[in-house]
């Protein structure tokens, strides 16, 4: 059967010709697509070139598409479309090869592997130390490195250097480097890499075969369909709709045995990975309309982005197998479909009924004092009588009280849950616990076959107990992406206390950063230094091993002596930006508070025409404008230009905040958390990221610069 696969350099260079020439284009995708070897289609071989399997095809009168035919089999790959001229160049000193030792087709550019040849006679002469000197020449061809591209890694020195000669390398063999060169052993290079090829079994004519690879799929898509098609051409740029990498295809497709936890760092894949899952599963579980997957995540604001996108990968009646909430929602839904109607609480409402339930304090704690005891110890461990409140180990909390206190302390927390009872109003918490009663009273059974987990690391404990409840402990039954660092609620969590068992399963991991350059991403991770983050199952995690793909420009942190310095540097950046092309949308303004977007931010766009648009909870953001959005409601998201403002002492961590408590081991969560915050905002940014500041600068910052 013939096979039609399409390079993802193809998509970036439809992306690059003029909007007028891409329909033509696309219509010629579409009829190669559809049967390569039409009579229509002439296939010119052209002279000069260094692999023969390279065919053109004119496009209208200006374009080459550019094709690899091999000799056996009946395959087609569309590879490059270009100018007439800029085609022909850029298909001449390409090779399309089956990989001897994986098995994978890679793209190998002969030009540049002859002039490092050249180069190499005279840098060897110098003896010093090489980053692969350890390493048999069988061993890096088993990690991908093609045998040509030796003269150029032999010479490598510096991990930098990798990444200088990245762009010419298979995506697999510059991961393989960059492993080995962290200091990873070949044995973990090779696990981290996937393969479990045998190398007898290859046939390096077997394009047919080869396009089954793995790696071959980070780069080739094969085309069964006009709606697949259609789908890729429609938005070329959002290459993880298709091509995965290997370490995410395999958790999409992965059977397993019980419940999975996938973690990774901030711009890995994970929402990528756990969206495949669901329709991965949805394809494999769902028999009928009424099957479900569940698919859970922190806020509805990232719950409709996930929907949206998910909408462009899965179609059909598939889509409607998935339902994308809220574990807030949901549970409020269920309680409303048992006729249970309450208010949930709001800043307001909290306020007040904390305020009556203060006046019945007598020791003399601080209303913060109250605050924390009832969300870490209370409502921690689901207490509702006094005598469990005597009893109970305060784990972390820092003031010590005696029994006699504690049974003081219990009258103002009561008073609290009269207040919040008396007038129908619950905690999220609660909401989620009278879900599990009412599950639990009524016997319910559910549709869901299977439920995903994003930005596990913020949901709560209950969340997971009632998760539970909706579906059994089965094959596939809980697929949990998260990761610790970006933690920014209270919730900590540690699966198997709720009856989530994880453990005994090698650890999954993401490691490759699709989103940030590699110089954000190291700024990023250390805002976090020295600091522990938990693998939301009671152990350590770490950030060892991650990396960017992408390189760019270092991070401008900017401190000024007043505020108005601060907003000219600001706008001069968003006005650079704006004449160099960049998108409106694509630039995000991010402080620590709506206040002082309000106050500060807007006035100063509306002074300068700047049209902008604020991030809201409950709506995707759409249309022409500058975006604005509080650290909490850009998460999940991502901008090319993204600047974090107001970065000052004060403000991160809001003096409101540090104020609020005298409990030791709170103020350091709550630092914790702040320095999360910064990370998270950080890591929205893809291409540039300005952090400014005036006055006094925050103490993230101070201490950042002795870091770096
Ligand atoms: N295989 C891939 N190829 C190309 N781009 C990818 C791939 N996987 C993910 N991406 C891109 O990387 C970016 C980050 O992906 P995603 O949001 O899934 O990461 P994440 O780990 O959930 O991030 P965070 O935890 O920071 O929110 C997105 O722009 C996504 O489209």
């Amino acid at each position: 059967m013939t096979q039609v696969a399409i390079h993802k350099d193809f998509l970036k260079a439809i992306y690059n010709i003029p909007r007028s020439q891409q329909k033509k284009v696309m219509e010629f995708t579409e009829k190669f697509r559809r049967d390569p070897t039409q009579a229509s289609i002439n296939y010119e071989p052209i002279h000069d070139m260094k692999d023969s399997k390279v065919r053109t095809v004119r496009i209208g009168l200006d374009y080459r598409a550019i094709i690899i035919h091999p000799q056996k089999g009946d395959v087609y790959l569309l590879v490059w479309v270009d100018h007439h001229d800029e085609a022909m160049r850029w298909a001449k000193n390409k090779v399309f090869e089956i990989n001897e030792n994986t098995g994978a087709i890679q793209v190998l550019d002969i030009e540049y592997i002859n002039e490092r040849k050249v180069k190499d006679v005279g840098e060897n002469q110098d003896n010093g130390y090489y980053l692969f000197d350890k390493y048999s020449d069988k061993q890096l061809k088993k990690i991908g490195v093609p045998a040509l591209l030796f003269p150029s890694i032999r010479n490598l020195k510096t991990e930098h250097e990798i990444d200088e000669i990245s762009k010419h390398l298979p995506e697999e063999a510059y991961e393989g480097l960059l492993s080995l060169a962290a200091g990873f052993s070949f044995d973990q290079t090779m696990q981290e890499l996937e393969y479990a090829f045998d190398s007898h079994l290859i046939d390096t004519d077997d394009f047919e075969k080869a396009l089954e690879h793995p790696d071959t799929k980070r780069r080739f898509a094969t085309l069964s369909s006009t709606e697949e098609l259609m789908d890729i051409l429609d938005a070329p740029l959002e290459k993880w709709r298709v091509f995965l990498h290997p370490s995410q295809k395999k958790l999409v497709t992965g059977e397993y045995k019980g419940s999975t936890r996938v973690l990774g760092g901030a711009g890995t894949g994970k929402t990528v990975v756990a969206m495949h899952r669901a329709k991965f599963l949805a394809e494999k579980m769902c028999n009928n309309s009424s099957d479900k997957i569940l698919f859970l995540t922190f806020t509805s604001n990232l719950a409709k982005v996930i929907d949206n996108h998910l909408d462009s990968i899965v179609k059909g009646e598939t889509r409607n197998n998935i339902e994308v909430t809220t574990v807030h929602s949901w549970s409020k839904r269920l309680l409303n479909r048992y006729r249970i109607y309450f208010n949930t609480v709001n800043e307001d409402n909290i306020e007040m009924a904390w305020r009556e339930a203060y006046t019945s304090e007598e020791l003399g704690f601080d209303l913060s004092f109250y605050k924390e005891e009832w969300e870490e110890v209370v409502q921690q461990h689901g207490i509702n009588n006094v005598n469990d409140y005597l009893r109970i180990p305060r784990v972390g909390r820092g003031t010590r009280v005696s029994r006699l206190q504690r049974s003081q302390i219990w009258k103002v927390l009561e008073h609290y849950r009269n207040y919040l009872d008396q007038h129908q109003i619950k905690e999220w918490i609660d909401v989620v616990r009278d879900a599990r009663k009412v599950i639990e009273q009524t016997n319910s059974i559910f549709p869901y076959k299977a439920i995903i987990v994003d930005e596990a690391q913020d949901l709560h404990q209950e969340d997971y107990k009632l998760m539970r409840m909706i579906v059994p402990e089965g094959d596939n039954d809980l697929f949990i992406v998260g990761d610790a660092h970006q933690r920014i609620y209270k919730n900590k969590v540690v699966l198997s206390h709720c009856g989530i068992n994880i453990r005994g399963i090698r650890s999954k991991k993401l490691r490759i950063n699709y989103r940030t350059t590699e110089e954000i991403r190291r700024w990023a991770v250390s805002i976090l230094n020295g600091e522990e983050f938990d693998d939301l199952d009671g152990e350590l995690d770490n950030q060892n091993g991650y990396k960017s793909l992408l390189y760019g420009s270092v991070p401008e942190v900017r401190h000024f002596n007043s505020k108005e310095e601060e907003l000219n540097f600001i706008n001069d950046f968003i006005n650079t930006a704006i004449l160099e092309g960049v998108e409106l949308s694509n630039i995000c303004i991010v402080t620590r508070s709506k206040k002082l977007l309000q106050q500060v931010y807007e006035p100063m766009l509306k002074n300068d025409n700047i049209p902008f648009i604020y991030l809201n909870p409950n709506e995707n953001a759409y249309g022409e404008g500058i975006r604005l959005g509080t650290i909490h409601r850009v998460k999940g998201l991502e901008f090319s230009h993204l600047i974090i403002s107001s970065v000052n002492d004060g403000i991160v961590p809001p003096i409101s905040i540090l104020k609020r408590t005298n409990d030791e081991i709170s103020k350091n969560n709550t630092l914790l958390r702040e320095k999360s915050l910064l990370y998270v905002a950080a890591t929205r940014a893809r291409d540039y990221l300005l952090v400014t500041s005036y006055n006094k600068q925050s103490e993230l910052l101070v201490n950042l610069k002795k870091i770096i």
